[in-house]
């Protein structure tokens, strides 16, 4: 794994190293501003093909180049990855009327110092070695097709520490907010152990891990992650990985009817939600498992409110709301409110196991009918008509 990341890095030297020579000129003005921003445009298409497409491992051959072609990268690109990357000489390229715009530069700067990032990562994370098994699983962690039940059985029943624990890493959330890696460990342990609580086939911490990954490739593959500040990456991952925290493997609805505790202390409003909520940042309570420890008062509050709003918005009964108001706010081309676009994407990422690979559906829909007929056991007879 080290040394595929060494080649990976050495290879991405040089077009990190022209990126940087390309903004030092731009400083000094002393270069052909155009051709300038132009290259820059091309950098960053390059960086996003290689993210994008899952290819991010290639570039070793022409045979890979041939590849990114056909998968509709523009020809400019891949002459710029062909001279960059291999011995073959560029074509000239051909001139567009077309001025790039200052968005395109925007994006190149931000996905050069992401790309950067991403493999900084791997010499300055302090994540416990792990077995060869799950450090093949988490080769496929920016995919839509991630297996989250092989990394469950690689990581012996840890997915979700696992997971959060290399994605948290890999966006250095972990040295931004200087997360005490004992409180890590001690916080991720009693969330897990807080999902196995009611023994749920479905609301598991597999399927918190699941849900923390695919917010995780939807941020990534959108290109959203651009957009946010690392203090709101950091609340998404920690939203998506307690968002049912505890949870009694029953609906809103069996809450309310049967007149749970839970439904009573929250007024049969979100009432689930608001106790994967409360009882979550309970844990923070415990200074040993306090993993924002170190953030400004600011910070805490603000990360505070976006993780409320983004559970919150994980009880289906927003859903028609969420689509409508997101869908208004696109045709008005009115600005996109952060914690709303975040709230929605979290929400997509918890009931999107439908739109992947049948092997995972179907496993997921197995799981979640059973949880349906436990509750139906559970409410028989008299309560039968509304589960
Ligand atoms: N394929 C599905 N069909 C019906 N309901 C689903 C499906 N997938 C998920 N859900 C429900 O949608 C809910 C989303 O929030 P939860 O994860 O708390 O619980 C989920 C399930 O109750
Ligand atoms: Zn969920």
């Amino acid at each position: 794994m080290a040394e595929l990341v060494r080649i990976r890095k050495k290879r991405l030297q040089i077009p990190i190293s022209r990126l940087r020579s390309m903004l030092k000129q731009l400083e000094e003005k002393d270069v052909d501003f155009e051709e300038i921003k132009k290259n820059l445009d091309f950098t960053a298409s390059l960086l996003e093909a290689v993210y994008l497409d899952g290819s991010r491992q290639c570039l070793e051959s022409e045979d890979d180049l041939q590849q990114l072609q056909s998968d509709g990268v523009p020809s400019e690109v891949t002459d710029w990855l062909a001279s960059t990357f291999t011995q073959r000489v560029r074509r000239p390229v051909r001139r567009s009327d077309e001025k790039p715009k200052f968005r395109s530069i925007v994006h190149a700067v931000q996905a050069g110092i992401f790309v950067e990032r991403m493999f900084k990562r791997a010499y300055t994370a302090a994540m416990p070695d792990q077995p060869a098994e799950v450090v093949k699983c988490l080769r496929d962690v920016d995919r839509w097709s991630f297996d989250v039940f092989a990394l469950n059985a690689a990581s012996s029943d840890h997915a979700l520490q696992t997971l959060f624990f290399e994605l948290i890493t890999r966006y250095e959330l972990n040295s931004r907010f200087k997360i005490p890696i004992s409180c890590l460990t001690e916080f991720l342990s009693a969330v897990e152990r807080g999902y196995c609580k009611h023994n749920n086939p479905y609301h598991s911490h597999v399927h918190a891990a699941d849900v923390t990954q695919t917010l995780h490739c939807l941020l990534l593959r959108s290109g959203l992650v651009h957009w946010l500040t690392e203090l709101e990456v950091m609340a998404a991952l920690f939203a998506a990985a307690i968002h049912d925290y505890e949870h009694t493997g029953t609906t809103n609805n069996f809450h309310i009817h049967t007149k749970s505790e839970f439904a009573l202390i929250y007024n049969d409003r979100s009432v689930q939600e608001s106790h994967h909520l409360s009882a979550a940042f309970r844990l923070l309570q415990n200074d040993q498992m306090n993993i924002f420890i170190n953030l400004t008062r600011e910070e805490w509050m603000e990360l505070r409110s976006l993780v409320i709003e983004m559970v919150l918005s994980t009880d289906m009964s927003s859903h028609l709301l969420q689509v409508k108001a997101m869908k208004s706010c696109l045709q008005q081309q009115e600005r996109i409110d952060k914690s709303k676009a975040l709230s929605l994407l979290l929400h997509t990422a918890d009931i999107s196991h439908p739109s992947k690979p049948w092997v995972l559906h179907s496993r997921w829909t197995k799981a979640l009918m059973e949880e349906f007929f436990r509750q139906r056991g559970r409410a028989w007879p008299t309560l039968l008509s509304f589960v």
